[in-house]
């Protein structure tokens, strides 16, 4: 733990110290493991990224996760300065496909693929079993994509991800300049998680192409039935974990069912992912702006997804109305929001059917003190990263002028500074939490200790 709390707590003193021209001391991890994409820089615009290296149990992302492209300092030596120029990240898009066996996953590529956008899309296409390409998807080939790839001998998440990195790798070399954006569709039952590592953990992929998003397709009529499945303990339930992980959400098949079963599905779904913005749909029709291009993991645009309402649902492009439902109002499940006088401090947690995936969102004044920050953010990581799914901040920092942007999947972690604070607004910390098992008033109190 000590070796992890000073490895966090290097990081964020490195931001609030990057005024110096040389910030000298490499984190422990960046020694010691096989991170090598740690990058500190004085330059506001910079990337921090860092892995935690917890050797008691295995490390499930072996390096740093950064959105910036490959770093362009030379090899540092033990007593080098860190100072890292990152270049703009020219890396090719790529957005993930997910949702359950069913949902519209196809359905919504053909409409990318065939919709006048004007991008060139390259798609990765995975099913299980050897089959072959879907007609319609040899039509919307005819009609959009650059080049389509089937996987088709097993799960992305599982058995194929080495074929998946092969892929990526391939693409690019071959086809590198003529094509945009990538699409990968995943098979109805991939759990996410481990394609986003593909993303962060392999070279091959990093260096070429930038995860852009998770786009999670959600069946209106059947979701619910899967979101209800009891797993064997240690068998994820893939439904709940493809919503606990998407950065869009489009509930499909609204033909199918009632304004009030889709109102109570849209409330399900913000208990288990508040950070997710959510659209309703029939046969994937969605503006093509919201599932491309988002920047998901993107930090300058984190703040969007970690706003005090939690999920948003868009509801530009429906010329009906739609029941608005907020926490307040269902029946099942219930929400503590307080309100302190002094700190204006304020958490939301919600019981949900789910009794494994929730989110959790904190949203509090103030400023954190960088040690503390560190230690509890270090210590409940390796702690809990295996239960953190997803995590994504906007912080207050003592002594930074710029707001402190984050994010994290499970125990990889970046962070950055972002724009400066403005002289009239509110120094407002917020914080969104999703994963197994969360404990709103354990992590309200931790994050509050940290305040100074
Ligand atoms: N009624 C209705 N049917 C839809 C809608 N969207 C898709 N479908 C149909 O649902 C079926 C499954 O759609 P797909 O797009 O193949 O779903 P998928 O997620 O790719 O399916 P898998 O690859 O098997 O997981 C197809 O017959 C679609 O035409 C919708 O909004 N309403």
């Amino acid at each position: 733990m000590a070796s992890l709390s000073i490895d966090i707590a290097t990081t964020f003193m490195g931001l609030a110290k990057r005024q110096t021209p040389h910030f000298r001391g490499l984190p422990t991890l960046w020694k010691t493991s096989k991170c090598q994409r740690f990058s500190l820089s004085t330059s506001s615009s910079s990337r921090i990224s860092f892995a935690i290296n917890n050797s008691s149990k295995p490390n499930r992302f072996s390096r740093g996760f950064t959105v910036s492209a490959t770093s362009t300092s030379a090899p540092q030596s033990e007593d080098s300065d860190i100072l890292t120029k990152i270049p703009q990240d020219n890396r090719i898009p790529a957005t993930i496909i997910t949702g359950f066996l069913g949902s519209g996953k196809t359905t919504l590529l053909n409409h990318i693929l065939t919709a006048d956008h004007g991008k060139r899309i390259a798609v990765i296409e995975n099913e299980y079993g050897e089959v072959d390409i879907d007609g319609s998807l040899v039509a919307a080939k005819a009609a959009g994509a650059e080049e389509i790839m089937m996987l088709n001998n097993g799960c992305l998440c599982c058995t194929v991800r080495g074929d998946l990195v092969r892929m990526i790798a391939e693409l690019v070399s071959r086809k590198k300049g003529k094509f945009d954006h990538i699409v990968i569709e995943t098979t109805g039952l991939a759990n996410p998680a481990p394609i986003i590592q593909t993303f962060y953990a392999e070279d091959q992929v990093f260096n070429d192409v930038k995860l852009d998003g998770v786009v999670t397709l959600v069946d209106s009529k059947h979701v619910g039935f899967h979101l209800d499945e009891t797993k064997p303990k240690g068998v994820v339930n893939e439904a709940v974990e493809q919503i606990a992980y998407a950065d869009r959400i489009i509930i499909n098949k609204t033909d199918l069912v009632g304004d009030s079963e889709v109102s109570s599905l849209i409330q399900r779904i913000k208990n288990i992912n508040s950070m997710a913005h959510l659209k309703r749909t029939q046969f994937g029709k969605v503006d093509l702006d919201y599932v491309l291009g988002i920047g998901g993991f993107d930090l300058e645009r984190i703040e969007s997804s970690v706003g005090a309402e939690g999920s948003k649902e868009d509801h530009t492009g429906h010329d009906h109305d739609h029941d608005h439902h907020h926490h307040h109002d269902h029946d099942h499940e219930h929400e503590h929001d307080h309100k302190h006088e002094h700190h204006d401090h304020h958490h939301s947690h919600d019981h949900t059917h789910d009794p494994g995936v929730s989110s959790v969102s904190i949203i509090c004044e103030g400023t954190l003190d960088l040690e503390k920050a560190n230690m509890w953010l270090g210590t409940l990581l390796m702690e809990r990263s295996d239960d953190i799914y997803r995590m994504k901040g906007l912080l207050s920092v003592e002594g930074m002028d710029e707001r402190f942007v984050f994010q994290g999947v499970h125990d990889i972690f970046q962070g950055s500074p972002d724009r400066p604070w403005k002289s009239d607004e509110p120094r407002t910390n917020k914080i969104v939490f999703i994963g197994k098992n969360l404990d709103a008033k354990e992590l309200e109190e931790g994050f509050k200790a940290c305040l100074t």
